[in-house]
């Protein structure tokens, strides 16, 4: 699925759009952010590059999907994989695909101390390569006894590859048994120094011996200062930049410090300085490691030839493990936080509904306590939705809801809802906000109607589009005028659209196009205050004057209010009842095509299978067989008469008399 980059920003994917929530301290976070619990690099770039671009093959997100099943059934399996991945180094998928590159050789001209870096790194791939694979039996054992298809395919990928197991003699016949992956970085130079066993190389051995002598005598130097200068506190760190450095707690240092240390700087409650012994002798024992990098490269360079004929292999590491980091330090933990039953495995189609009960905001339901559930459903007779409701009432939130819900779904998580049942969408379309763009010179409109118009030209019949008070930003003839229109070329494909507007004409359009549905976010006028209940109701209601309490409570002179409201009441007099004698006029209609519209739906089901339909007193029994020629003469039948549906939780049409 591809998604644009206004989209990316509106539906706040992978950055929130406000850093505050209404008055609240509490960072909103963006839906990466939530999902960002991944142990590793390229589990992270992964879940990134998901969110980004989803999924839109069924049976790959179904794959995802059970194995998401047997981790959430399956508590040993979760917790003894997410215990084997934790010994895979942070950096892992990044060093595996390192030895794909070839070095250039190193030649005596350009071993000089700039390559020292370069083979600094090559060590350290090569000592994290060694850990990564030391942790393979313990993701095999793990894994032994998983069933989904995914699972047991890593697990064969894993444990049949035998070159893992001839990669892993190599390094074990150069490098030392004992040279582990650090973090700390003094402890990491000497392993790095140290990776190559002891009597391979004469002059590696004599370059170790003046680190160690160096960095001894670093050592000593701090002890001395320590009894000279009467500071038992002193402490000797190291960082990459700078070598080694004194750090003195500043209350230990009684009127000024001896002239002997240079460098002096406040660093909290210490003070960081050198002196120049500890500057040469740091400059003696970089260059004695960087000539240990280099003299150790030339050791590695016939195991690094080896490993790179089998680099196929551990590029399929990095991306089993990238994959498994994300399925289960990301989507089972996130699920395995949530209470039980929060969070439901989504079901796909091409070309069904998109419905999704009790839906809710993945970032704004944590946030919120009391966040209230919604519903949506849409399918091929019914591809727009119009969602209005006054100021506050939960629309926008509404319609980022359903989008983050469907991108949930299809990168392959479980979908924070009670059911869900989801056309597999192909892009993401949005249009909300309304923002100068003052790089591109566009005014508020400009940018709205640039939005817009990528919109149309690039909308497809698998597309799900969002547009929030499109036509505010103009003159309300105009601005309404092209809302309608955009609605109207909009229903004309099969594209699911949800518009979240203000203007209460645009309800109209369900009397004139059947496949258009109005629904409000319901609110009560409790004393001349708003009371939101963010509850989605059929139908459009027409709330008086909301934006005029709003904007009391905002703070609004009150004569101002006052001659506003004498204003609007004239208004919409007029208007309210022209849309009273359209309503009632088009309810019948409305109601037999939402109903023959049911019935396709029921038609499609393909587990519902042979139906019970009761007409008048008599029962008929429809086989799947007959189902097809049934539908084309009845539904006419059907609609003439009084109906009722029988609709199940899951939007799974059961059983219908009439
Ligand atoms: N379902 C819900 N449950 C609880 N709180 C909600 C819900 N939906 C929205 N809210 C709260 O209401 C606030 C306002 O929602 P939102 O911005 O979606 O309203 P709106 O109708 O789009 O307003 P406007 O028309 O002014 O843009 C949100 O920031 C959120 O805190």
């Amino acid at each position: 699925m591809s998604i644009d980059s206004t989209s990316v920003r509106n539906l706040e994917i992978i950055e929130p759009f406000h850093s505050n929530l209404l008055g609240t301290t509490n960072k909103k976070r963006s839906l990466f952010h939530m999902l960002k619990t991944t142990k590793t690099t390229g589990g992270t770039r992964l879940l990134r590059a998901n969110l980004l671009q989803p999924l839109k093959d069924i049976t790959t997100i179904n794959t995802r999907l059970d194995c998401l099943d047997e981790l959430m059934s399956n508590e040993q399996l979760f917790f003894g994989l997410s215990q084997a991945l934790r010994k895979f180094p942070k950096e892992t998928d990044r060093v595996l695909c390192h030895f794909c590159f070839k070095p250039k050789k190193v030649t005596n001209e350009v071993a000089g101390a700039d390559n020292a870096r370069r083979s600094q790194v090559l060590i350290s791939s090569i000592i994290l390569l060694k850990t990564a694979l030391d942790a393979l039996p313990l993701l095999s054992k793990a894994l032994k006894d998983a069933k989904s298809f995914l699972l047991a395919n890593v697990y064969k990928t894993i444990s049949e590859n035998e070159k893992y197991f001839s990669i892993r003699k190599r390094v074990g016949e150069v490098i030392d048994e004992d040279v582990l992956h650090a973090r700390a970085p003094f402890i990491a130079r000497t392993q790095q120094c140290f990776a190559v066993k002891a009597g391979i190389d004469g002059l590696l051995d004599i370059a170790r011996r003046t680190f160690c002598d160096t960095s001894e005598a670093i050592h000593n130097l701090a002890n001395k200062y320590r009894e000279e200068f009467k500071l038992p506190n002193l402490k000797l760190p190291f960082n990459n930049r700078q070598g080694f450095y004194f750090s003195i707690p500043q209350k230990d240092i009684q009127g000024k410090l001896p002239s002997k240390f240079i460098q002096v700087l406040k660093h909290g409650n210490n003070i960081h300085c050198s002196t120049l012994e500890l500057a040469s002798l740091n400059v003696r024992n970089k260059s004695a490691a960087a000539e240990c990098y280099i003299r150790t490269e030339v050791c590695l360079e016939a195991l690094l030839n080896s490993i790179r004929e089998d680099v196929s292999a551990l590029t399929l590491l990095a991306e089993v493990l990238c994959l498994l980091d994300m399925i289960i330090n990301s989507f089972a933990y996130t699920i395995s936080t949530k209470p039980v039953d929060r969070y439901t495995r989504p079901e796909f189609t091409s070309s069904g509904p998109l419905a999704i009960d009790a839906g809710r905001h993945p970032i704004l339901e944590s946030i919120h306590d009391d966040y209230v559930p919604n519903n949506i459903f849409m399918s091929e007779a019914s591809n727009m939705v119009i969602v209005m409701g006054p100021n506050m009432s939960g629309k926008s939130t509404y319609l980022q809801q359903v989008c983050l819900i469907v991108i949930l779904a299809q990168i392959g998580c479980y979908v924070p809802a009670r059911f869900s049942t989801i056309r597999v969408v192909d892009r993401i379309f949005t249009r909300m906000g309304s923002v100068d763009n003052l790089e591109s010179n566009s005014s508020t409109f400009m940018t709205e109607m640039k939005e817009t118009a990528f919109i149309m030209q690039n909308v497809s019949q698998r597309s799900l589009v969002l547009m929030d008070e499109l036509g505010r930003a103009t003159s309300s003839s105009d601005g309404f005028a092209i809302a309608w229109s955009c609605c109207e070329h909009l229903l004309s494909l099969k594209a699911y659209s949800i518009f979240a507007t203000h203007m209460e004409n645009l309800s109209e359009l369900a009397t004139i196009y059947p496949n258009v549905r109005i629904v409000h976010f319901h609110v009560d006028i409790k004393s001349n205050r708003l009371d939101f209940k963010f509850q989605l109701e059929d139908g459009s209601r027409h709330v008086p004057h909301y934006g005029l309490l709003l904007a009391e409570v905002a703070g609004l002179p009150r004569s101002v209010i006052e001659t506003a409201r004498r204003i609007t009441s004239k208004i919409m007099e007029k208007q309210i009842k022209k849309m009273e004698v359209n309503c009632t006029q088009y309810h019948k209609l409305q109601m037999v095509y939402r109903v023959a519209q049911r019935l396709i739906c029921l038609n499609l089901s393909p587990d519902v299978t042979p139906l019970q339909f009761q007409q008048g007193s008599g029962n008929n029994s429809v086989t799947k067989g007959r189902r097809e020629i049934w539908f084309e003469t009845q539904v006419e039948l059907i609609a003439r008469q009084h109906i009722q549906i029988y609709c199940c939780k899951d939007f799974k049409v059961r059983s219908i008399s009439f």
